[in-house]
């Protein structure tokens, strides 16, 4: 067959080397359940993206899709091009931060972040020097050595987000991580959020049920219906 008959229709071709995420076709099935649910959804790099819709839609099921913690019946996930589906959490370009944040409680702020980046915090100079500038992206400077009982709600989410940064992964997920803040202190973190998406050049996306909050930061809201 001539070369000319196999190149890729310009549509066929920006498909083939779309940058972002996308999610294409998903369907997934609780354990047990008869509900199908079913996603498909493109975030460009870079964007941040609000995903809203009633309680029990599926917002957080698809955030544990793309993380892995779920798998799906049939679809894929896709980023920079690659399937995704076969891969572990660990093993994807994804860090994800819920409304529990999830830190030990015997173990300070800076080794709570420092186990984003070895889980036996084993750490090099360059690794706690990682940590010092995620503390400051943060701004937790002088609290480090503080437990997590030592520190506010909004604290805590800090260093938990810390944690997600030292990762370095170009995927951060939100399943509605400030709902448990009084109003003020959310407006805050939202903000760090957007600044962090920006500074880091992260592909972000946020479950949450607040409209309110999606209009705060997002690029794009996203209703799942
Ligand atoms: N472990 C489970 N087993 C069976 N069904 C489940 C399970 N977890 C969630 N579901 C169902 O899957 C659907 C989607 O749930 P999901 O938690 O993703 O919704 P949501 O949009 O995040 O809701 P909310 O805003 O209330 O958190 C719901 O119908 C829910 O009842």
């Amino acid at each position: 067959m001539p070369d000319d008959q196999e190149a890729p229709t310009p549509k066929e071709n920006h498909q083939a080397s779309f940058q972002g995420l996308s999610i294409e076709k998903l369907s997934y099935q609780h354990h047990g359940s008869e509900e199908v649910l079913d996603f498909d959804l493109r975030v460009e790099p870079n964007e941040l993206v609000a995903i809203l819709g009633p309680s029990g839609i599926g917002k957080s099921t698809l955030l544990s899709l793309i993380a892995g913690f779920e798998n799906s019946i049939s679809g894929a996930i896709k980023f920079e091009g690659k399937e995704l589906n076969n891969l572990s959490p660990s093993e994807r370009p994804i860090t994800s931060l819920f409304q529990e944040h999830n830190l030990f409680a015997h173990l300070s702020a800076e080794e709570n972040i420092g186990l984003g980046i070895h889980p036996g915090l084993r750490l090099t100079s360059q690794d706690k020097a990682q940590i010092t500038q995620a503390l400051n992206d943060v701004g937790l400077t002088g609290l480090e050595k503080r437990l997590p009982a030592e520190l506010s709600g909004g604290q805590r989410q800090r260093v938990a987000l810390a944690r997600c940064l030292v990762r370095r992964r170009p995927i951060l997920l939100l399943d509605e991580p400030f709902s448990a803040l009084d109003q003020d202190l959310r407006k805050e973190m939202l903000k760090l959020v957007k600044d962090l998406h920006q500074n880091h050049g992260l592909l972000t996306l946020m479950v949450t049920h607040l409209k309110e909050d999606a209009d705060a930061i997002a690029d794009r809201i996203v209703h799942l219906t």
